[in-house]
């Protein structure tokens, strides 16, 4: 690796391959629509800040697309107030992953959105691509100065990398020096701008550390720690902000390299379980399922990324989760509407998921409620209030799936407790 990066080093210094000056000639930018790329690891914050720039950005008409893989897409649903409501246009794609099957289609778009935008007249202020987690942007970049329609209607004005300023470290050394895992060093290399996200979940010395890991890695980016993935809007969009001679001179790379020979650093030990599925979730259950793989480090260090949208039994609205290795965001959204369809979709991203395809997908189904209740409503039962063996005490059912408990319980000495499960262990015949 050191190498060969010192042999294109020497290459560059004996100048036998200059750099083209042409593509990040802001001259040359001046009537072409800006694009900002959003990259950055899995989990790291990406989806937060398109959201954020299309609120923020509301007076402009942007075009989005947005790649994602899996086997299960989640992502329409994960977010509330959906960003398709508010971006001109919304493309989707999600046949592969946009830095190497799909790059054709990316193409495509732009081809499209050229002809209606900037050829037909209509109008649109810039274009965001948020990539997956997985991807290399180097490729995208690419795509931009070697397609010419592409060339002639659009320039990368800047590539945002969101940092998760607490995963970020052991992603890097992971990484580093891997070619195949090379994708979190390439993330940050080809950036214009670090946003050196969830700055709320390390402290200050922690943070110096990321920020010269990401320095190492490419000192020309200009990096700005945030929250919720929130920066000012001017060091973000139509900012002029990328320039491909200085990432590839930092990489000791020209661009006649980059054009030809550039490899995407694809991390291809990371794969994804989806599991779709009608049926009602109970909640107790699922969330010792989620605790057996993430309720410490070790156990989570290979579940870097846990999406679910699901229909929980007892509830009339969605339920959603993420997860970022053992960090878990989860909640209701907002209600199924009519008629739709209540499907649970659950992925679980990560390395080693391949052989634990089985237990996830019968792990999972193994949370969904098949039997109906044991105890109708008004029912005497004995319920376990201790735990000791002989902590039981009468009472009756009151309700079924209540706040997302098998069964509401009044106990003789007019208390009211839950029984998160229909199971012996927590309520019993009287
Ligand atoms: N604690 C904390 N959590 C955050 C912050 N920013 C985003 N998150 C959470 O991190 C999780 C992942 O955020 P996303 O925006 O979906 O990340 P992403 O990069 O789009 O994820 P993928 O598309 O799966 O790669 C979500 O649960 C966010 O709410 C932050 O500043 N602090």
């Amino acid at each position: 690796m050191g190498s060969e990066i010192d042999d294109k080093k020497r290459r560059t210094d004996d100048g036998h391959h200059g750099h083209s000056h042409g593509y990040s000639d802001a001259h040359r930018t001046r009537s072409r629509l800006p694009v900002t790329v959003l990259t950055g690891y899995l989990g790291a914050g990406k989806t937060t800040l398109l959201n954020y720039i299309l609120r923020e950005q509301n007076d402009k008409k942007l075009a989005v697309i947005e790649n994602e893989i899996g086997e299960v897409s989640i992502d329409d649903a994960l977010v509330e107030n959906k960003h398709q409501d508010m971006a001109e246009e919304l493309v989707l794609l999600d046949n592969g992953c946009i830095c190497c099957t799909v790059r054709g289609d990316l193409i495509q778009t732009l081809h499209k959105i050229g002809a209606k935008y900037v050829s037909g007249g209509a109008h649109l202020d810039g274009v965001l691509i948020e990539l997956t987690g997985m991807a290399d942007p180097a490729p995208v970049v690419q795509t931009f100065i070697v397609d010419d329609d592409v060339k002639r209607c659009f320039y990368v004005d800047n590539v945002v990398t969101l940092v998760d300023a607490k995963h970020a470290i052991e992603k890097l050394d992971e990484s580093k020096g891997d070619p195949e895992k090379g994708t979190a060093c390439a993330q940050i290399a080809f950036s214009s701008t670090v946003l050196l996200n969830k700055i709320d979940l390390v402290d200050g010395a922690h943070l110096d550390k990321v920020r010269m890991r990401i320095k190492e890695l490419n000192a020309a980016a200009e990096i700005i720690p945030c929250q919720q993935s929130q920066a000012p809007m001017d060091k973000l969009f139509n900012v002029g902000a990328f320039n491909l001679e200085k990432v590839l001179d930092e990489q000791y790379m020209d661009e006649e390299e980059f054009r030809r020979f550039y490899q995407p650093k694809m991390d291809r030990s990371v794969s994804n379980v989806g599991v779709r599925c009608e049926g009602a979730v109970m909640m107790f259950a699922f969330q010792r399922f989620l605790d057996r793989y993430l309720s410490t480090e070790e156990q989570a260090k290979d579940f870097l990324r846990v999406k679910a949208v699901l229909n929980v039994a007892g509830s009339q609205d969605k339920f959603v989760l993420q997860c970022v290795h053992m960090l878990r965001n989860q909640g209701f959204t907002k209600p199924w509407a009519p008629g739709e369809k209540r499907e649970n979709r659950i992925i679980f991203i990560g390395r080693a998921m391949q052989p634990r395809r089985q237990e996830l997908t019968e792990g999972f189904k193994a949370c969904l409620a098949t039997q109906p209740l044991r105890f109708p409503v008004n029912t005497p039962i004995f319920a376990k209030v201790g735990a000791g063996d002989n902590d039981w005490m009468r009472g009756v059912v009151i309700a079924h799936w209540n706040e997302c408990n098998a069964y509401r319980l009044r106990l003789e000495d007019g208390d009211e407790v839950h029984a998160p499960l229909d199971l012996d262990f927590f309520v019993k015949k009287a």
